[in-house]
């Protein structure tokens, strides 16, 4: 079973695709993780998102993708990377990379290869990588809600927050746009616990959890 969580950015897609998988007991999987890694690495390398020399940089590093239901990880070798690609300078520059043929095949196939079941999250996960999933779903919030989410778990402030958000939502509308079937859903007036349940309510018969009561 492949579950498919997509939205703009802080939504709420981490958190609540992590939620869910807890609760169907599988791992979920976050794309945009790797599409920062590749930002960083090129950042590191003083490599151009175009730069022809960044795909074969990325294919010779030693880069590991640890998709758990907690949380996902990100490793260089014995170097862990998950916190250094959450920085304001790679939300900067990821659509830039994100927006490369060449490397959105890359972290593609790392997608692809990985063995069902799971949630993926990110923008393309029930257009393009997984059009065959079971359940596809899309998160949406004002610009304004998402910034002041944000806020609570970053030194910048608000308005500069929403600002980048606007950006960042421009620069990726080409890849994030619904599948045709997927359930929309506004996040806004939801807690998260409240996005979960919705979520877990829509699945399928059979991917759901046994309910309790
Ligand atoms: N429904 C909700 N109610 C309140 N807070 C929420 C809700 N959904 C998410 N949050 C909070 O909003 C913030 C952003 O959520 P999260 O990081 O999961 O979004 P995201 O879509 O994965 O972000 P990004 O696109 O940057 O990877 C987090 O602090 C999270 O706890
Ligand atoms: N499937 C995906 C996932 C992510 N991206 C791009 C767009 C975002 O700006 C960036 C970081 O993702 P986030 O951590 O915000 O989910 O990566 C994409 O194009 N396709």
């Amino acid at each position: 079973m492949i579950v498919t969580i997509d939205g703009v950015a802080a939504s709420g897609k981490s958190s609540v695709s992590s939620g869910v998988a807890r609760a169907l007991g599988v791992p979920y999987v976050s794309s945009g993780l790797l599409y920062r890694a590749a930002t960083l690495l090129a950042h590191e390398a003083g490599l151009a998102p175009h730069d022809p020399a960044l795909l074969p940089h990325l294919e010779a590093q030693p880069l590991r993708f640890e998709p758990l239901a907690g949380g996902n990880r990100l490793w260089l070798g014995e170097r862990e990377l998950t916190a250094d690609v959450q920085s304001a300078a790679v939300d900067a520059g990821v659509s830039a990379v994100a927006a490369r043929p060449e490397l959105r095949a890359w972290v593609d196939r790392r997608l692809r290869a990985l063995t069902p079941p799971f949630v993926a999250e990110g923008r393309d996960m029930g257009t393009a990588v997984f059009p065959q999933a079971q359940a596809k779903f899309y998160l949406t919030a004002s610009a304004r809600v998402r910034a002041q989410r944000r806020a609570a778990e970053r030194p910048e402030a608000v308005d500069e927050i929403e600002a980048a958000l606007l950006r960042r939502d421009e620069h990726d509308r080409a890849q994030s746009v619904p599948a045709p079937e997927a359930h929309v859903i506004d996040t806004g007036p939801l807690t998260l616990q409240g996005v979960i349940d919705t979520i877990l309510a829509a699945l399928p018969q059979g991917a759901a959890p046994a309910r309790t009561s």
